[in-house]
């Protein structure tokens, strides 16, 4: 990130500086301007100043823009230590952006298994996904979450080998790791962007919804290395393995962190089940569901269809639902073969996660719901009738019943 300094033998002390600056990040003192503690960097004294006395001051690590090179994913993994399905995601992603730029794609994956040891099936899945290069960093304390010392860890790699743009996964740990990367870093981070491209000369476009989802602002990092954006798991798809692909592998050990670590008193899961992240038949249930006691049946359904359920923040909020289970722009975001809506809006937060949806089968009462807009079948009927129905249906069928 820059930060301003001011040329005092420049200055004339005119105060337009002061007068552009919306956050009391300069002041005129004995005609001449100073930064203050306030300053955010916005540059708007910069473009302001007649002198040309105020400027961007780049940091330690965009100080040299050319040094930077290469695509990297940073890959969180399970307690196996198996790179997560984001993890493939990513790799998908930055391959098309490698490829597009010419360079190579690196895959730094969190391993908390002992020094030298590999999850089962290995890392050689990520080559065949598509990267060049994958870093297995090791350390048994990454086995615990620990965003403060992983975030240190992966600074490091990031400076030694400089990769001009590097991806994480927008998962709880993702959303610890890569703010504290950037601060480490002092480069810019994008979270849950929807689409990176790349522009003419090379810069990663970062885009992803803002003002609740009314807006897709289109983000770039010009003067700062590495540019870093973190995406949702489900946004992308998997990429289609290529067997063969040539890649090599490099264990590489972190440096003993110097921040204070986490300690581990007693673990208490949080939830049982898989996420919704990776299920291929979802039934998203909303405020249409009207009570809890619907819940049991869309479970039932769900477990008929083999799936899970998943609600809305309405859902949440009433404390029927974990916010794991919940879809959308501050929920997961879900990309199911089948994902059936039942008695759910479609607000445009909620649209925002269920967008890799191949398939929507929407039921709800009101004929003019927006969910419809995005479904390939809709139902206009009480969601709980048509679960009771579809319930005994496919109980009768496969000689099931509760
Ligand atoms: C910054 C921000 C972030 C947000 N993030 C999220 C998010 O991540 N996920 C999310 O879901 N929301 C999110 N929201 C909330 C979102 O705007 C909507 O309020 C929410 O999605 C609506 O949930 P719903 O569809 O369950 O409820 P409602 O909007 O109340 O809709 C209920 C629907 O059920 C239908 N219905 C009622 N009874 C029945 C019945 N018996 N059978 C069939 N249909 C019936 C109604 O016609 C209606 O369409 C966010 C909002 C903001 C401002």
């Amino acid at each position: 990130m820059a930060a301003i300094r001011i040329d005092q033998d420049l200055c004339i002390g005119c105060g337009l500086c002061v007068r552009v600056c919306a956050n009391d990040g300069v002041k005129v003192e004995n005609r001449r301007a100073s930064i203050t503690e306030n300053c955010i960097a916005c540059g708007l004294c910069v473009d302001a100043c007649p002198k040309g006395a105020v400027c961007r001051e780049t940091s330690r690590a965009s100080a040299d823009l050319s040094a930077w090179s290469g695509m990297m994913v940073v890959a969180q993994t399970d307690k196996s230590a198996t790179p997560l399905p984001v993890a493939y995601e990513l790799v998908g992603v930055a391959r098309d952006l490698a490829h597009e730029r010419g360079c190579s794609l690196r895959v730094l994956v969190i391993s908390g298994l002992q020094p030298g040891c590999q999850c089962t099936g290995g890392y050689a899945p990520l080559i065949d996904a598509g990267a060049d290069e994958v870093l297995v960093l090791e350390d048994p304390a990454f086995a615990i979450p620990d965003g403060a010392a992983i975030g240190q860890a992966v600074a490091q790699v990031i400076e030694q080998f400089k990769p001009e743009a590097v991806l994480f996964g927008a998962t709880d740990l993702g959303r610890e790791v890569a703010p504290r990367v950037a601060r480490e870093l002092s480069c810019g981070l994008t979270a849950d962007c929807t689409q990176l491209a790349l522009d003419q000369e090379g810069l990663l476009l970062q885009t992803r919804p803002a003002f609740g989802g009314n807006l897709l602002a289109t983000i770039a990092s010009p003067a700062a290395r590495p540019q870093m954006a973190t995406v949702r798991p489900g946004v992308f798809s998997r990429p289609e393995p290529q067997k063969g692909r040539c890649g090599t592998i490099y264990h590489l050990t972190a440096a003993p962190s110097s921040v204070p670590g986490i300690q581990v008193l007693s673990e208490e899961s949080a939830s049982s089940g898989a996420s919704i992240a990776d299920a291929e038949v979802l039934v998203v249930v909303g405020r249409g569901i009207r009570d809890k006691k619907a819940l049991p049946t869309m479970e039932r359904l769900a477990a008929l269809l083999g799936g899970q359920v998943a609600c809305t923040r309405p859902v949440v909020e009433a404390g029927w639902m974990g916010h794991e289970s919940q879809v959308g722009q501050t929920g997961v975001s879900v990309a199911p073969r089948v994902l059936i809506s039942m008695g759910v809006s479609g607000a445009i937060q909620h649209l925002a996660g269920i967008s890799g949806a191949k398939t929507v089968i929407a039921v709800n009462e009101d004929p003019d719901a927006p969910i419809f807009s995005v479904a390939q079948a809709g139902v206009v009927a009480d969601c709980r009738q048509v679960a009771d129905e579809w319930v005994k249906y496919l109980e009768g069928a496969t000689g099931r019943s509760a």
